[in-house]
């Protein structure tokens, strides 16, 4: 209805004075018009309706709007994202502390009391950016002196705010992704609040955490789900207490085991492919160095990337039992294509043989230089062999990168951390053997080189052989399969070849997920 004017008031009072009269055809006892009568009559019926109808008319006038206090005038136009806050303050503190910004200068407010004024009023966040307080500017002023003026304010206190970035996010659906580095499945919980409302995932997927509120069940999707109904998993603090108390004992156990098979472990890291056939048995890794306790696997924060243009390529690194095939995955790579893939070129101490060429076959360096390089980390590997020192350098691993190319590195499983970083961004390909049955039929033809002595004697694989790889990739897969991207089993050299072959192109062209910690470094 449109409000009614005052003379439609009256009218309608009229109406319903008459209202008894117009009944009376319709009543037939003299009782019942008396009742009408004094019942349409009645003041408070009058007033009643009144009422009513102002009511009707302030919905109808949209009057119930609180009357905003006038914007000041001096707003910049182009600060568009200024907000204009009117807080009344009685004798209770506001509820929101200050601070500096030290790199911008700026007032930020830095934490909001729950509950408070500020919190009640949910017109102020932290992160956003202080600018005025009541028609002062608070650039220049020290966080004390703006406490000051707000600690004498009382009533309406007008505050000039730039909203934080973090509070328009916030409002948004959360962004955060994670990887899985452990398989769950709420089924096997016996601790999860309600196993219907768990998510089950495995080892490297994608996860959406949708709330962190409670300290022990986030709640996730995975990547890509339409579903928008979230699920419990244990948190990250959750999962790492518990597997602290599991640890121990598997690890210590298996690695018992492993130590007296270490020799399965990889002892060399390929020098050049010219020196392949002395580089077997070069030397070994120290083993303590090996079985350094991986840190507690969870999950790792992720984030979209996609190679640009003129980005350095990541750093393909392989790993993989001893003799499952790692050098002639890469001499494949190289073969097909020299001007793409690159390996680095090792550093030796010993001295240059006359057909070798400093540069090309090895970085040829003294000794002394040698140890003061191992002793400023210039070495992702290294070791001795027959009172001579090789390595691989980082800046080796870098000058390839820098030209563009793909770098192709095999190191030992324990070095991948070292890799871990935003420069490297290393994609890491775990080559397994396939079973024993497969690697008698597959290696029936193949020679290996001996390691028993110097010379460059070459042998059949042995069953022993077989066996120790199988269960030098098992230790390994149990210790670090969260730091590997793929598996490819080499099984048919061809097949894994042309495997490795795809997923590095897909790297190089499509966007993936990354830690999110390689993007700002
Ligand atoms: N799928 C396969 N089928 C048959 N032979 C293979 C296969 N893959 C590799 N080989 C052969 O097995 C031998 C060992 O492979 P390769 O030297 O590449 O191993 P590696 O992982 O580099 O080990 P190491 O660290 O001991 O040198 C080589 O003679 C290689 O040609």
């Amino acid at each position: 209805f449109p409000p009614l004017s005052t003379g439609e008031q009256e009218g309608l009072y009229e109406l319903l004075a008459a209202l008894p009269s117009q009944l009376q055809p319709h009543v037939n006892c003299s009782e019942d018009n008396t009742f009408l009568q004094d019942m349409f009559g009645e003041r408070s019926l009058h007033s009643l309706v009144k009422s009513l109808l102002s009511v009707h008319d302030a919905v109808a006038q949209k009057k119930y709007d609180p009357e905003l206090p006038p914007l000041p005038e001096d707003i910049d136009d182009d600060e568009d994202s200024v907000k204009i806050i009117r807080l009344v303050k009685n004798k209770e503190p506001l509820g929101a502390t200050i601070r500096r910004d030290e790199s911008t200068g700026a007032i930020i407010v830095a934490r909001i009391m729950k509950g408070g004024p500020a919190d009640r009023s949910g017109l102020i966040h932290v992160g956003d950016e202080l600018k005025e307080v009541n028609g002062i500017p608070v650039d220049d002023k020290k966080p004390e002196e703006i406490i000051r003026i707000l600690a004498q304010s009382q009533g309406a206190i007008t505050f000039k705010v730039v909203p934080g970035a973090k509070d328009e996010a916030s409002l948004k659906e959360p962004q955060m992704f994670v990887k899985a580095l452990f398989d769950y499945d709420p089924k096997d919980d016996n601790t999860i609040p309600c196993k219907e409302a768990g998510l089950a995932f495995k080892k490297g997927c994608i996860l959406q955490i949708m709330s962190q509120d409670d300290a022990t069940w986030w709640q996730a999707k995975h990547e890509g789900d339409t579903n928008p109904r979230a699920g419990l998993i244990p948190s990250k603090q959750f999962q790492e207490r518990r597997l602290a108390f599991q640890q121990p004992v598997t690890t210590l156990s298996s690695l018992r085991r492993s130590t007296r098979r270490s020799s399965g472990f990889r002892r060399s890291f390929r020098l050049s492919r010219r020196d392949r056939k002395t580089t077997k048995s070069m030397y070994e890794a120290k083993k303590s160095e090996m079985y350094d306790m991986a840190d507690v696997p969870t999950y790792e924060e992720v984030v979209p990337y996609g190679r640009q243009r003129g980005d350095k390529h990541r750093l393909v690194v392989l790993v993989g039992p001893t003799g499952v095939g790692l050098s002639e995955l890469k001499k494949k790579l190289l073969i097909s294509d020299p001007q793409h893939f690159s390996v680095t070129i090792p550093h030796t101490s010993r001295p240059k043989k006359n057909q070798e060429t400093d540069g090309v076959d090895y970085h040829f360096i003294s000794k002394q230089l040698f140890e003061t390089d191992i002793q400023n980390n210039k070495f992702i590997e290294h070791g001795e062999y027959k009172g001579n020192f090789y390595g691989t350098s980082l800046d080796s691993i870098r000058s390839i990168l820098s030209k563009k190319k793909v770098c192709l590195l095999d190191v030992q499983p324990h070095l991948i951390k070292h890799l871990r970083t935003a420069e490297f961004k290393p994609f890491v390909v775990f080559v397994k053997p396939p079973t024993v049955d497969r690697l008698r039929e597959t290696r029936k033809k193949t020679q290996i080189i001996s390691g028993k002595d110097d010379k460059d004697s070459t042998k059949p694989f042995t069953e022993e052989d077989f066996q120790e790889m199988v269960n030098t990739a098992q230790t390994m897969e149990t210790q670090y399969s969260h730091l590997f991207e793929m598996v490819i089993v080499n099984d048919n050299v061809d097949v894994a070849f042309s495997e490795l072959q795809l997923a590095l192109k897909k790297v190089e062209t499509e966007t993936h997920w990354i830690p999110v910690s390689w993007t700002h470094s």
